[in-house]
């Protein structure tokens, strides 16, 4: 007898974050089944109504409604991005102690369900939470999986497509750390094409150096820029999920600056941060170690213990 064979995305939270994810999900037809899970059981049900209406002009057939719990079992991947946001004025971290309580209810009720697929955790403080995942659910390390600073590397390279007026997906550049205040650029590695960042700099007398670090802070801060003006960002969060979502349910093989538990690489432990790692069907395949300079390597260590430092407290 034929079988489907289907991929179960469940979604907790089905906010701004979580909506744009769904979105963007239908349109780009990664999976068969997309399940809304809220606390607001309304707001979920609503948006699976609202979703359902674009379905057939989705590029592949995707069943969506708002469940339980319960319809994690079968689950081969579940998105957390329930939670509270930053206001104004808030860093990701002020919302470490609330978001670890909604958090260690959330895994809780899941992982009661048998689930024994792979977490993608957005919600903020990104890394600290992707930590409490792990704990909470007592899956394989390589089994959770934060979305880091694929945001973070995505925006480096919209800006410097922008600044050198080529094609961002034609950068190759990579934010790692906390995602948050102290992340890093790795100029070490950034590259234009095949050429070194440094070199297209080079041959440009007007382009200076000084203006990477002005692009860079941006980036760093983009995300309080965009709230001030909008309350929340969302659309680039929904995407880089979705492109984590594609490289892990189609076994892409893919290279992305997710946060992953250091387990000794980068001379860290017991931590889960931004950097780059390969991402296939059983999650994170292997972390990539890219061979930092000394400054990298000092801003990296500070990022970690910025990250240790504000997670002893809630766990
Ligand atoms: N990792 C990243 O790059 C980014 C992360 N974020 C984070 O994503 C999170 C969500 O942001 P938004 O969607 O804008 O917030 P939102 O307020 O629009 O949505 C949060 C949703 O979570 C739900 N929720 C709260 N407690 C729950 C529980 N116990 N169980 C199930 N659902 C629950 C709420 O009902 C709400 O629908 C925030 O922590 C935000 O900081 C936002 C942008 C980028
Ligand atoms: C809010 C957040 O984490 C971001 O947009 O980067």
């Amino acid at each position: 007898m034929y079988k489907e064979k289907v991929n179960r995305v469940v979604l907790v939270g089905t906010g701004a974050v979580g909506c744009s994810f769904a979105y963007s999900m239908i349109n780009q037809g990664v999976a068969e089944e997309l399940v809304l899970i809220d606390v607001n059981e309304a707001k979920a049900e609503g948006e699976a109504m609202d979703l359902n209406h674009g379905v057939p002009f989705a590029p592949s057939p995707i069943k969506v409604w708002n469940g339980s719990y319960q319809d994690c079992e079968s689950a081969d991947l579940i998105v957390i991005t329930a939670g509270l946001a930053q206001k104004p004025g808030e860093t990701r971290l002020d919302l470490v102690e609330k978001n670890t309580k909604i958090f260690k209810d959330i895994i809780k009720n899941i992982m009661q369900s048998g689930f024994d697929g792979i977490f993608l955790v957005a919600t903020n403080p990104v890394d600290i939470l992707t930590y409490v995942t792990w704990k909470e659910s007592g899956l394989p390390k390589e089994r959770v999986i934060g979305s880091g600073t694929v945001l973070d590397s995505a925006r480096l390279r919209f800006s410097l497509g922008k600044y050198f007026d080529v094609d961002p997906r034609n950068v190759h550049a990579v934010i790692i750390g906390e995602h948050g205040d102290t992340e890093l650029p790795v100029w070490s590695h950034a590259t234009i094409g095949s050429e070194q960042v440094d070199t297209v700099l080079e041959g440009k007398n007007d382009l200076k150096k000084e203006c990477l670090e002005d692009i860079f802070v941006n980036v760093r801060d983009a995300a309080y820029h965009i709230i001030q003006r909008k309350g929340a960002t969302y659309y680039g969060i929904g995407m880089s999920l979705v492109r984590i979502t594609k490289a892990i349910l189609n076994n892409e093989n893919s290279i992305l600056s997710v946060s992953a538990y250091l387990n000794g690489e980068y001379g860290q432990n017991d931590v889960y941060i931004g950097v780059p790692a390969v991402i296939n069907r059983s999650g994170i395949r292997e972390i990539i170690e890219i061979k930092l300079n000394e400054k990298e390597q000092e801003q990296f260590n500070h990022s970690v213990d910025v990250l240790k430092e504000t997670m002893k407290p809630v766990l």
